[in-house]
């Protein structure tokens, strides 16, 4: 798939918008001499696209989304946001960056002693002075995108996990954010509440003209929403491309996933000492 050769898949990247996120021969590790969690990885994030990042457990992908956010810096190469890059800003420049970012976490976690209404109100307190009219309506329009305008004054304690999970998309949406991101939004969901996230995540994005980075394991209902999807392996892109290219692709790093194959090129066990240097037995 990724062989270095020109094909189809820069056809898709070219026909989409601007680069709002780029990866550049990224290479990272949590600290100076552990191991290398990212090596020499290259992605883009075009706006008006859903792109997602898949791979197994701990392949780093919100490793990616950490240095995006400026949380992290890479050791060498460059992550740049709306063409500037992340590692070079000032703080202030940074916390405007930032507020240019919409994120959901893992499980979207909601402040459980403010309503629905005050969840989504939250980013627009903190990051602006709309007079209290104009926030009561911003509030309103979110909630009626994600369908939770009539839960407004509900508690979080008294909303479903999937209705939890859309009054969190519409927090992540307060601001409009050019760039959302997204990690693991279908965690821990019923099949109902994941098809309706993963509409919501498609639909949003088309009305705001943003762009969305998915990190997830669910490879159909993501596969049913990303313009382009890309695989991580050993720190760097093992396969990308459309769905429907991807779906097609007989690589077997492509198949171990789509078909959820528990043996194939990406191995179960983290790295680390092998079975017989643990249990001091000598291997047969
Ligand atoms: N703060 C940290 N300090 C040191 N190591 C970390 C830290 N955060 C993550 N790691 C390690 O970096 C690797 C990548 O982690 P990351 O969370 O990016 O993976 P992931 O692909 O998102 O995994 P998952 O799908 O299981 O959430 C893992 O091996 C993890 O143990």
């Amino acid at each position: 798939m990724n062989n270095g050769q020109p094909n189809s898949l820069d056809v898709s990247k070219q026909a989409a918008g601007e680069v709002v996120v780029s990866i550049k021969d990224v290479n990272f590790s949590y600290a100076p001499g552990e191991r290398q969690i990212l090596s020499g990885l290259n992605m883009e994030f075009r706006r008006g696209q859903v792109v997602a990042v898949m791979g197994g457990s701990g392949c780093g992908k919100t490793t990616i989304l950490r240095l995006i956010g400026g949380q992290y810096t890479a050791e060498s190469g460059q992550v740049l946001f709306e063409g500037q890059d992340i590692s070079k800003m000032s703080g202030a420049e940074l916390m405007a960056a930032r507020r240019r970012m919409g994120m959901l976490f893992q499980f979207g976690a909601l402040f459980t002693d403010l309503s629905v209404f005050e969840n989504v109100a939250f980013p627009l307190r903190e990051h602006t002075n709309l007079s209290e009219e104009l926030l009561h309506s911003l509030v309103l329009m979110k909630l009626n995108a994600v369908g939770l305008r009539g839960a407004r004054d509900l508690m979080p304690s008294q909303i479903s996990g999937g209705m939890a999970r859309r009054v969190a998309l519409a927090r992540a949406i307060a601001l409009d954010p050019p760039l959302i991101m997204y990690d693991e939004p279908f965690a821990g969901l019923d099949p109902i509440s994941l098809g309706i996230t993963a509409r919501l995540i498609r639909d949003l994005n088309n009305a705001l003209g943003a762009t969305s980075l998915l990190v997830t394991h669910d490879v159909e209902e993501t596969f049913a929403i990303a313009d382009y999807v890309y695989f991580i392996a050993n720190g760097r892109i093992g396969a990308e491309g459309t769905p429907e290219e991807l779906s097609r692709s007989t690589d077997p790093f492509v198949r171990q996933f789509l078909d959820a194959a528990p043996d194939g090129p990406v191995p179960f066990h983290y790295p680390g000492k092998t079975l017989e240097e643990d249990f001091g037995v000598r291997s047969l």
